[in-house]
């Protein structure tokens, strides 16, 4: 028997509630939508047992506001429901829910409560439920109209450089505290910035399963192609992975960066680059991601279960 994946199990699930993917959840009421995400993570699984507690907090609150946040949805709160092993100590607690807490506040999300459960025989686990609220136009997976441009923020690579630190990589460099302290906050956009171009665009995602994956994922959801014609790597991944494989390490094992991903009309352009995002490329017709050069990128990200692979 093969062995279950996430992308088997997420299609099969999906499918049998009749759910269109998308990175959260919208209930629509009067003027408003309520939007919703729950993400899980589990030491050894989504948490380097290497991060200090406090950016372990901190990359759990973000991974889920993340997801509320792309849709164009402001953050106000977060449930933190927390598995903790009993030989944790409480100086390892009070450390993650200072990561939480920081996140919360730089997102505007308020800790609401949560859940606990101690146990002798876990490792420590945290799901986290976002929510937020939208006035005005909420950003979906799909959306994309051909001829548009296609951007994202921040830089790709720094979640690259620590998986292939994590996975016994020769790295030319020494990554020190401040990789692991941005890499904790991912290259999300300010909140303020995100609201305030949000009404110019027709669809969005976070990278959160890699690069080339989000990509796909955006473009299969709107019905189109996409060329890719630029990638901000950043400066950390350019030191520290060898050159030749430097393109597919940023692509391919990017999972954690939670880049915004967007798309736009040409008359956004300028609005859009001052907020900072790069423009990689341009929606197309037909299906596929494609770098300039015509080469196909594979389809392929982070998958639970067995990790980075291709998508089935
Ligand atoms: N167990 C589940 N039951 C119902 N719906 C699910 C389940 N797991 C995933 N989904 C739905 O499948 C879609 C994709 O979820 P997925 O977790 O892959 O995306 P994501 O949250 O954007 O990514 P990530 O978890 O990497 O941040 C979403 O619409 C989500 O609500
Ligand atoms: C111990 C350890 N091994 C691997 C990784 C890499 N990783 C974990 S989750 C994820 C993407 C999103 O996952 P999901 O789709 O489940 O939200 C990635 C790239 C890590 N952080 N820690
Ligand atoms: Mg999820």
């Amino acid at each position: 028997m093969p062995e279950l994946r996430e992308d088997v199990v997420v299609d099969k699930v999906t499918s049998l509630l009749g759910l269109r993917k998308d990175d959260a959840a919208v209930l629509s009421l009067e003027e408003t939508s309520l939007v919703v995400n729950v993400d899980s993570f589990e030491s050894g699984i989504h948490l380097y047992p290497f991060l200090p507690p406090r950016i372990a907090g901190r990359r759990a609150a973000v991974g889920s506001i993340s997801d509320v946040l792309v849709k164009g949805a402001k953050p106000l709160g977060i449930l933190v429901s927390l598995r903790v092993p009993s030989t944790a100590d409480l100086g390892f607690l009070e450390e993650f829910y200072r990561g939480l807490l920081e996140a919360g506040t730089r997102f505007g999300a308020r800790i609401l409560g949560g859940d606990t459960d101690v146990s002798s025989t876990c490792y420590l686990r945290v799901d986290v439920v976002a929510i937020g609220v939208s006035r005005g136009k909420v950003l979906h997976r799909w959306g994309a109209k051909p001829g548009e441009l296609v951007a994202i923020t921040g830089r790709v690579g720094i979640s690259s450089v620590l998986y292939a630190l994590s996975s016994g990589g020769a790295l030319s460099c020494n990554p020190g505290n401040s990789l692991v302290e941005e890499y904790g906050w991912g290259q999300l956009p300010e909140p303020a910035t995100w609201l305030g171009i949000k009404e110019l665009l027709t669809s969005a995602i976070d990278n959160s399963d890699g690069l080339a994956l989000s990509l796909y994922y955006l473009a299969e959801s709107s019905g189109v192609g996409i060329v890719v014609e630029e990638l901000p790597v950043h400066a950390v991944a350019k030191e520290c992975l060898p050159r030749e494989r430097l393109v597919d390490a940023v692509l391919y094992a990017s999972g954690e960066d939670y880049n915004f991903i967007f798309t736009f009309p040409e008359e956004a352009e300028e609005e859009v680059r001052k907020t900072g995002a790069t423009i990689i490329g341009r929606v197309t017709e037909g299906e596929g991601v494609f770098l300039s050069d015509g080469r196909r990128v594979e389809r392929k990200g982070w998958i639970g279960g067995p990790g980075y692979s291709p998508r089935l």
